[in-house]
């Protein structure tokens, strides 16, 4: 595959062809001045581009580290998933498509693409599990708002995993006239990769700002949480020629770099939470854009390479993490952007993060929709 051993495209045939015209869009589409100049004045006037790298003073001095915060949170929609969307509503309209498909499990990728489809004139399909839009309602409402169809998915376990399943099926189907826009680094090829490089973004600014605002030019540490691994894999692009230590955060009921297996799901073959059977085991999380039962396949590739490591963190240590930057920043994170601060905290405490070291972390997006379960633990 694309990442060593893993990656491939291990769809149904239909899908194949239709995942064989979306990689041969895309090669012409990136190479093509014309469409980058269209995407990057679309992040610019619509996303809101570059997003700032925030020094977190009063956490620094607290927890004796240097840290800096990549702010995906301040991107139009509320997080890093407007990103992507905006690449691949354009490639779709390209190619002639006039509906989206998505995938959504904490709304976020859903609103983007609801968004991107309002921007662009298309129409857009998102599927969500049923679990999923009663703990992210305010996505939900967001979603039709923006003109958007949300279909209920009640098979499975009602979140994430059940959603991609639904969608992937839906577009067998409909493959002449919609676009399936896949929300992270997951699925059959080429979407890991092209997902990646809509992603990028975010490391590329990270590395130039890093290069005007710190000492060394390059951080010590890079941390980003981890559900597909999107931000992760768009944050450490920007670093991979670098010394820095690249570390993805997954929530631990949800730890499919971590703890997954080699096993093939939604058309990758990646690291999947399975059981002796090959069986894909149920994830958990309190995040519901990190309750997914495996990772890309880059991030398989990373983590066998050895260059970047996968750790965990609890629903608590999360949840600790959001209220304690809410309360010495003034910034209420995403309860997956939590996971990476939660990391952070406890290296900090730890030792694992030498005191003084520099640490920029991304903020992959803002808590929001996460009001009513943060409440509950207040
Ligand atoms: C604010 C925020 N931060 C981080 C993440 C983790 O995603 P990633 O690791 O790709 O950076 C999400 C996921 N939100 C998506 C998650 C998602 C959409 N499709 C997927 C397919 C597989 C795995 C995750 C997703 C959602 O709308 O729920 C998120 O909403």
């Amino acid at each position: 595959g694309r990442f060593g051993e893993y990656g491939g495209r291990y769809a149904p045939e239909s899908l194949v062809e239709a995942c064989r015209e979306v990689e041969a869009a895309f090669r012409e589409a990136w190479a093509d001045p014309g469409f980058r100049g269209a995407l990057a004045e679309l992040l610019t006037l619509h996303a809101g581009r570059p997003t700032p790298l925030t020094p977190a003073r009063r956490l620094s001095q607290e927890l004796g580290v240097r840290l800096y915060l990549k702010r995906e949170d301040l991107a139009h929609t509320g997080s890093h998933k407007i990103n992507n969307v905006l690449g691949q509503a354009l490639l779709a309209a390209r190619m002639g498509r006039r509906r989206l498909i998505a995938e959504t499990g904490a709304g976020q990728h859903g609103v983007a693409a609801a968004t991107a489809a309002a921007l662009l004139g298309l129409e857009a399909t998102v599927f969500m599990g049923e679990r999923d839009m009663e703990r992210q309602a305010l996505n939900v409402f967001r979603m039709r708002m923006l003109g958007a169809e949300v279909v209920p998915v009640t098979t499975g376990s009602r979140t994430l995993k059940d959603a991609t399943s639904e969608a992937m099926r839906h577009w067998v189907g409909v493959t002449g006239d919609s676009h399936y826009c896949v929300g992270s680094v997951v699925g059959p090829d080429p979407y890991p990769w092209m997902v990646r490089e809509f992603q990028r973004v975010i490391g590329d600014e990270a590395r130039a700002q890093c290069a005007a605002e710190l000492r060394t030019g390059v951080p010590d540490h890079v941390v980003a949480c981890v559900g597909g691994g999107s931000n992760a894999a768009g944050t450490f692009a920007g670093f991979a020629d670098t010394p820095a230590r690249l570390t993805g955060v997954e929530a631990e009921g949800a730890a499919g770099a971590a703890r997954g297996r080699p096993g093939v799901l939604h058309g990758s073959h990646s690291l999947f939470l399975q059981d002796d059977d090959g069986q894909i085991t149920p994830a958990h999380s309190i995040a519901a854009g990190l309750d997914y039962p495996g990772v890309g396949p880059e991030h398989a590739h990373l983590r066998g390479l050895g260059r970047a490591r996968y750790v965990t963190v609890t629903d608590d240590e999360a949840a600790g993490a959001a209220i304690r930057l809410a309360r010495t920043e003034g910034i209420v994170p995403a309860l997956e952007s939590a996971h990476a601060l939660a990391w952070v905290i406890r290296a900090a405490g730890d030792g694992e993060l030498a005191a003084g070291s520099t640490v920029m972390m991304t903020l992959s997006g803002r808590g929001d929709k996460d009001i009513s379960t943060l409440k509950e633990l207040l």
